[in-house]
């Protein structure tokens, strides 16, 4: 319970109309969610413009409205409205406000970038609770609260709900907090009002242009997280990547680099890898990691530069990452009994499989079969179809095409959409099977010991969505099924 003239304290509203000494007892921006005694924001959307939901929020009791429209000529007496210039910037610092400034009682640190976000703030998060914080995470795969999970979905929630999140993470007691910034959050500034101790930056690649129309408007969507830092918070950008300088031109945070090639303040190379993991060099100094690939040398030195940052010792750092597991569905191995490795990760667009094919590649070394079972999603970007089938095919020895989840498409209308990027040589070493149980028995049964089946696109999906239905499947659970594994 707030009085509205204190929930308004981050705001200027340019007019109001009735009283601002009521007490407001939620905060909203879907009218379908309102209950009595709340203020109603209404926000500009994509597909509506919440000021026509403004008769539904009182209906339901709502108490104050916020609006960026004009106050309409007749307003009931019981209901105070508050006009500002844009409400979808004030939203962010109202619901902030409502949920006590989480923010000034943790330390948050955000990641964006294309990929590699739920990979650095997952592994923040296991790094600084086996530090013995208690810490918070909010990411595509699941929110924590301490050890409380909380289900999501969404990678980066609206205002409200991330700010009651992130307020349930303070009233925990959590000194930090770790979040994804996706680009649509920042684009639609759900992550307004929050005051972020850190940021990091990993790459960016052609993502969301559904969305974001021109690649200039998505990497500025990300360039406006880096933007609005105070001077008190650091930014760590990516070095390797064209964009990371690009990042932080404009930032009053303190800037930190790091690179797996180039002088950065947070410098790491591979000196040894195998599919069980990598041996490193951070900083003049030695670390094995149950981590693989040659991304993940870049997600660990941002971890790695996010921990020092905090004023975590470099020895501390190391020890603890050294112990940690793979993130739940990224490049997670599994051996079969007669010596088949199976890696599950959850590649699904086609530079993302080039990446975890290359770095299957820089271990195997063309010294064992490499076999790629893949699919895409319905109801997506139909254009990265028949791309990521050509990915596959170039960088492996068999591909098997397969279902991922088909939503409303027909499974084999999208199998046929990826086996018509194939010309003959790449076709030659594909085959296809719809049902993706079966494809992943397929490539057990075609791998001998030594080889490397890759199992891409679902990661830690526990799901597949078929006709609006979520089934249940998971990968792990269907490898170690196919290698005769206990479950
Ligand atoms: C395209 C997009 O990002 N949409 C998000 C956006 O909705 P919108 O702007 O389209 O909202 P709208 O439907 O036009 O409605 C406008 C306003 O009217 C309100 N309304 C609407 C109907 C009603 O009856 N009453 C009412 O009050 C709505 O609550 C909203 O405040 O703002 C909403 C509140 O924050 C989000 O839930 C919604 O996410 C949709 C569901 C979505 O699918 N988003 C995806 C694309 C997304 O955000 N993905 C990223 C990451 C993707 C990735 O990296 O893979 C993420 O962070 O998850
Ligand atoms: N630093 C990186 N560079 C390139 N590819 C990466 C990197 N880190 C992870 N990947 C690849 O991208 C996939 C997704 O990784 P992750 O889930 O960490 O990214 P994300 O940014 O959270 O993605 P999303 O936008 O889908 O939430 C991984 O399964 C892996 O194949
Ligand atoms: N956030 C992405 C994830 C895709 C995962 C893949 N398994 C698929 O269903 O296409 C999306 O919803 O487009
Ligand atoms: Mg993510």
């Amino acid at each position: 319970m707030m009085k509205l003239s204190d929930l308004l304290q981050k705001i200027s509203p340019l007019e109001t109309r009735g009283s601002l000494t009521i007490d407001i007892n939620g905060v909203n921006m879907d009218s379908r969610l309102v209950e009595k005694g709340n203020l109603f924001v209404a926000v500009k959307g994509t597909q509506t413009d919440g000021h026509a939901f403004i008769a539904g929020a009182i209906e339901k009791g709502a108490s104050a409205i916020l609006v960026s429209e004009p106050i309409p000529a007749e307003t009931p007496t019981d209901v105070t409205f508050v006009r500002v210039a844009d409400t979808e910037d004030a939203i962010g610092k109202v619901a902030t406000t409502f949920y006590g400034d989480p923010t000034q009682r943790l330390k948050l640190v955000g990641v964006t970038g294309t990929n590699g976000k739920t990979t650095i703030a997952t592994v923040l998060y296991h790094l600084f609770t086996e530090l013995g914080f208690k810490c918070g995470l909010c990411s595509t795969v699941c929110n924590y609260i301490g050890t409380h999970a909380v289900p999501t979905e969404h990678t980066t929630p609206d205002p409200v709900t991330l700010n009651k999140l992130l307020g349930e993470m303070a009233d925990e007691g959590c000194e930090y907090a770790f979040m994804e910034c996706s680009s649509h959050a920042i684009h639609q500034k759900r992550i307004g009002g929050l005051d972020f101790a850190g940021a990091l930056f990993t790459n960016l690649t052609r993502d969301h242009l559904d969305y974001h129309k021109t690649f200039e408007n998505y990497r500025d969507a990300k360039k406006a997280f880096f933007d609005g830092l105070s001077k008190q918070a650091f930014a760590i950008t990516n070095a390797d990547d064209k964009n990371g300088p690009i990042m932080v031109q404009n930032t009053k945070a303190r800037i930190k680099t790091y690179s797996t090639r180039a002088a950065a303040d947070y410098k790491g190379k591979i000196l040894e890898e195998s599919l069980e993991g990598m041996l490193l060099e951070i900083n003049g100094r030695e670390v094995s990691v149950r981590f693989v690939g040659r991304f993940n040398v870049s997600n660990l030195l941002a971890v790695y530069g996010a921990a020092i940052e905090l004023g975590v010792s470099p020895d501390e750092t190391l020890r603890v990452l050294s112990s940690l597991h793979p993130v739940n569905g990224r490049f997670e191995a599994i051996r079969s009994p007669k010596g088949v490795s199976a890696i599950i990760d959850y590649a699904h667009t086609p530079d993302a499989l080039a990446n975890v094919l290359s770095s299957i590649d820089e271990i195997v070394h063309g010294k064992a079969q490499v076999i790629t079972v893949c699919g895409a999603g319905g109801n997506r970007d139909k254009g990265k179809r028949p791309l990521m089938a050509q990915e596959a095919a170039n960088r492996s020895d068999r591909v098997i095409i397969t279902s991922d989840n088909p939503r409303f498409e027909e499974p084999q209308a999208i199998v046929d959409d990826m086996l018509a990027g194939l010309d003959e040589t790449q076709r030659a070493k594909t085959i296809a099977i719809v049902d993706r149980r079966e494809a992943i028995r397929a490539a057990a049964a075609m791998a001998q010991a030594g080889d490397v089946i890759l199992i891409a696109g679902k990661g830690h999906e526990p799901y597949q969505e078929i006709k609006g239905v979520k089934h249940h499947f998971d990968d792990h659970e269907e490898v170690r099924k196919a290698f005769g594994l206990e479950a």
